[in-house]
């Protein structure tokens, strides 16, 4: 692969080629359940989308852990749960997918739920595949530690991990560890991707996540299951002085299924639309260290959850 700028890319010189190890690491559980603020956290830098909503993260985003003795490459799902909608199906046929190819998982039970049948669901899933899996007591710092123990032994009950780790992220408690652990279980390999790559989501990816974040930010409703985000076209402004410096053109659509969840996005007289633009821009100025002028429409495609066609065009 190739680096954005299109110089030869430079690899880590492991300090020991017979033992280093480079692979992939998934990182599934049920909604809500910490899967992004871990990758964050292994990464060392805001990759993926959080948010205390549950299901922020439609699209795989990959953050990669480079280390002396080994270089994981962690891929963040969307929320593996139980299909309702054609679009929780497609998540679901994605997962599974992702889960045979990689060479371990990590499964998220935070700690202050008690494993469920949300969890449970997952678990039998993961039973159908070969991939190692190490079951993680996430949001440890949120329990007391005999409940902790209680937890570690209904995770244990649960099915046949290769460890069972528990970790905060947030309070950076063992988040080390899991990493150790995931790496252990990755093939002898030379490094995957160039040395200080971190993500390689496409920008528009980010993007759009980054507008639908803002997009969601204070909503007290359903909106999150009905929003998807579409980078139709980015241009560089034609005309700008080397004084004015360039200027990025982002057009993006927010698709909402229902009129009335339209209104909602964009507020009264826009008020709210505006807002949402002016975070967004703030996130995508800093991702593409350019300055942006973003142009955002809202659209009602409806039951585009459950129209194959609308999901091809969104990118599902
Ligand atoms: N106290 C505490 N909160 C945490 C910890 N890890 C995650 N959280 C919180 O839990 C919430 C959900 O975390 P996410 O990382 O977005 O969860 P997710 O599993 O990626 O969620 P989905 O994308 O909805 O599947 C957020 O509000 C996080 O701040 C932790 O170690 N301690």
């Amino acid at each position: 692969m190739t680096d954005r700028s299109g110089a030869a890319p430079t690899y880590a010189s492991p300090r020991d080629p017979e033992s280093y190890r480079a692979g992939f690491a998934c990182v599934v559980g049920r909604p809500n359940a910490g899967k992004s603020t871990l990758v964050n956290a292994l990464v060392g830098t805001k990759v993926a989308i959080t948010s205390d909503r549950p299901q922020t993260t439609r699209h795989t985003i990959r953050g990669i852990v480079h280390r002396d003795d080994a270089q994981l490459v962690l891929v963040d799902t969307p929320g593996l749960h139980r299909p309702r909608t054609l679009l929780g199906n497609r998540l679901n046929e994605l997962v599974i997918g992702t889960l045979a190819e990689v060479d371990v998982i990590a499964f998220c039970l935070p700690s202050d739920q008690k494993v469920g049948p949300g969890d449970e669901f997952i678990a039998r899933t993961l039973a159908e595949v070969r991939t190692p899996v190490v079951a993680l007591a996430t949001k440890a710092n949120l329990v007391e530690s005999q409940r902790l123990v209680q937890h570690l032994i209904e995770i244990d009950r649960l099915g046949d991990w290769a460890d069972i780790v528990p970790v905060s992220s947030l309070e950076d408690y063992q988040v080390d560890v899991v990493a150790d652990v995931l790496c252990s279980h990755l093939p002898v390999s030379p490094p995957l991707y160039p040395e200080g790559e971190l993500t390689d989501e496409p920008d528009r990816v980010m993007i759009a996540e980054l507008v639908r974040e803002a997009a969601l930010e204070g909503v007290r409703d359903e909106l999150p299951h009905s929003l998807a985000v579409v980078v139709e076209e980015m241009v560089e402004r034609p005309g700008r002085t080397e004084k004015q410096g360039p200027l990025l053109d982002v057009h993006v659509t927010v698709f909402v299924e229902r009129q009335s969840q339209k209104a909602i996005v964009i507020g009264a007289k826009g008020s709210r639309l505006r807002d949402v633009g002016t975070r967004a821009r703030a996130g995508i100025e800093a991702l593409l260290g350019t300055r942006v002028y973003l142009d955002l429409h809202v659209k009602v495609a409806k039951d585009w959850q459950r129209d194959p066609k609308q999901l091809q065009r969104l990118g599902f």
